[in-house]
């Protein structure tokens, strides 16, 4: 029932909007026509698409989300990826916008809010997110039309690829999490970028990445990789939200807690049977496969991805024993694009960022600098190169490899060797140019599965190299016997 005297809004929902969010509105009062008779509240509310600086209504109606509504017309000066948003006091008066685009504004200038504006902006980001849903789905109609053949391929091929980046990988849903029932407990670990909490959200237990003021961009990389459709894999560390600290310039993500922390703290303080062992590395590989992997399922896109800083502190082991990939800070996804120029863009975002990766487990064709970069294939390779070092680390801490003699404490690759933190000049001259590896204990059989998995995995030549999917399953057929 509409309040008495209650308040009225022009109703409109535009064919492309989400029918979920329409739904919402729909229920807000009853409508007659163009007019909706608001039953909850005194505001109305517009959602207006920016095309070329004009303002396109897109949903219209009484305000679904309870907040102050101090001006009585409606007006809009923030661009939220194309949109804007507006709520108002008067009859009608989210019929019309006024649109006043504020200055290019980075992060750096957001002010501060009032809670009242808070409220706004929370609720409208919210609502915002919801509407670029709205438009990924426009964007998969139309990728549907164009490539209705479901596929799923291990290797992207480049450039030829004829699927455009356009293809569901732009649908980011850039909607913030209330960070208000979210409580840090105590620091578990300390990225270049970043530092990690375990801590709480509604109760319940997460791991809190806190990106402090400046690392923005390594902020949004990682969001964009884990707002990619079809991630949600138990290989891939489950994304839970992101929002921004009210009383800092802190970006902070929720992810799920891997109780074990990383492999890499996990191997320090363990051993494992070579059951155990199997279950790690073959639910690495797969995870690994997973994120490489380039498939269509449902009209959505979901590109290959390449870690590139993969290491056993962004390998996290869970509950089950299995391990789950973390870290997409350095990732690459590779928008597969017909055009050479954005390609090129792609390539050279690339050759900034295989700076920032760990060297450790750099592939001899990075340390050299010998790396193809006209097409991404190389970054997957160099993530095998990566597993193979991992698969190596795992089996080192074996108890069932080193039957009659003690297990060996942890040690890094090539720690043995160079020591505990080896330059690039080191790993260089022993990787790229003397061409050695990780020692693989002599007893370990040679010409065994899980000899060959390591040696196929780091080989020097990156055409050579396993995929993850051919080491996983490789792996796999080491499940039922006991031997290697
Ligand atoms: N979901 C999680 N559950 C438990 N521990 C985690 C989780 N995510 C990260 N950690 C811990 O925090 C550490 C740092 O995390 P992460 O690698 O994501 O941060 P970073 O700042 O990106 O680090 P880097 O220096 O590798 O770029 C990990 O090595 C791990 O020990």
């Amino acid at each position: 029932p509409a309040l008495k005297n209650g308040r009225r809004c022009v109703f409109l929902a535009n064919p492309n909007t989400n029918p979920h969010n329409s739904r919402h509105m729909e229920e807000e009062g009853h409508i007659n026509g163009t007019v909706q008779y608001c039953a909850n509240t005194k505001c109305c509310t517009g959602f207006y698409r920016l095309m070329d600086n004009q303002t396109v209504a897109e949903l219209l109606g009484c305000d679904v989300v309870k907040q102050d509504c101090p001006k009585s017309t409606c007006s809009a000066s923030r661009n939220y990826h194309n949109y804007t948003t507006c709520a108002c006091s008067s009859d009608l008066c989210n019929g019309n916008i006024t649109w006043n685009p504020e200055k290019e504004n980075p992060e750096s200038e957001r002010p501060y809010y009032t809670p009242d504006m808070l409220k706004t902006v929370i609720a409208t980001i919210a609502s915002i997110g919801v509407i670029l849903v709205l438009c990924s789905l426009v964007v998969v109609v139309s990728c549907r039309h164009l490539f209705r053949v479901n596929e799923v391929k291990l290797y992207p091929s480049f450039p030829k690829e004829r699927r455009t980046s356009l293809c569901s990988c732009n649908h980011l849903i850039y909607s913030e999490i209330d960070l208000t029932s979210m409580k840090l407990q105590q620091i578990v670990g300390r990225g270049h970028y970043s530092s990690v909490w375990i801590g709480t959200y509604r109760d319940a237990p997460v791991a809190v990445k806190v990106f402090p003021k400046g690392h923005m961009r390594e902020f949004t990389s990682e969001r964009e990789v884990y707002f990619l459709p079809h991630l949600a894999h138990p290989g891939i560390t489950q994304f839970l939200g992101a929002g921004r600290k009210l009383d800092s310039s802190e970006w902070v993500m929720l992810l799920e807690l891997a109780p074990w922390g990383s492999l890499h703290s996990f191997l320090t303080k363990n051993t494992c049977d070579w059951k155990s062992t199997l279950k790690l590395g073959e639910s690495l590989a797969e995870a690994l496969a997973f994120l490489h992997s380039d498939f269509i399922k449902h009209g959505l896109h979901k590109p290959a991805v390449a870690h590139r800083d993969l290491s056993s502190s962004n390998v996290l082991v869970k509950v089950d024993g299995t391990c789950a990939l973390c870290d997409f800070g350095c990732s690459t996804i590779l928008h597969t694009s017909s055009s050479p120029q954005n390609w090129q863009r792609t390539a050279d975002v690339m050759k900034r960022s295989i700076l920032k990766a760990t060297s450790l487990y750099m592939a001899p064709e990075f340390l050299d600098g010998c790396v193809n970069l006209s097409s991404g294939v190389c970054l997957i390779q160099g993530d095998v190169y990566a597993l193979g070092l991992l698969l190596w680390e795992l089996c080192m801490r074996c108890s069932d490899l080193f039957i009659g003699c003690p297990v060996p404490e942890h040690k890094l690759p090539y720690e043995e060797e160079l020591g505990a933190n080896p330059s690039v000049e080191q790993l260089f001259s022993h990787v790229s140019e003397k061409r050695e590896r990780p020692s693989i204990p002599k007893h370990w059989q040679q010409g065994s599965v899980l000899h060959d998995v390591l040696l196929d995995s780091w080989d020097h030549d990156s055409e050579a190299r396993l995929t993850a999917q051919c080491a996983k399953d490789r792996l796999a057929t080491l499940r039922l016997g006991h031997s290697t």
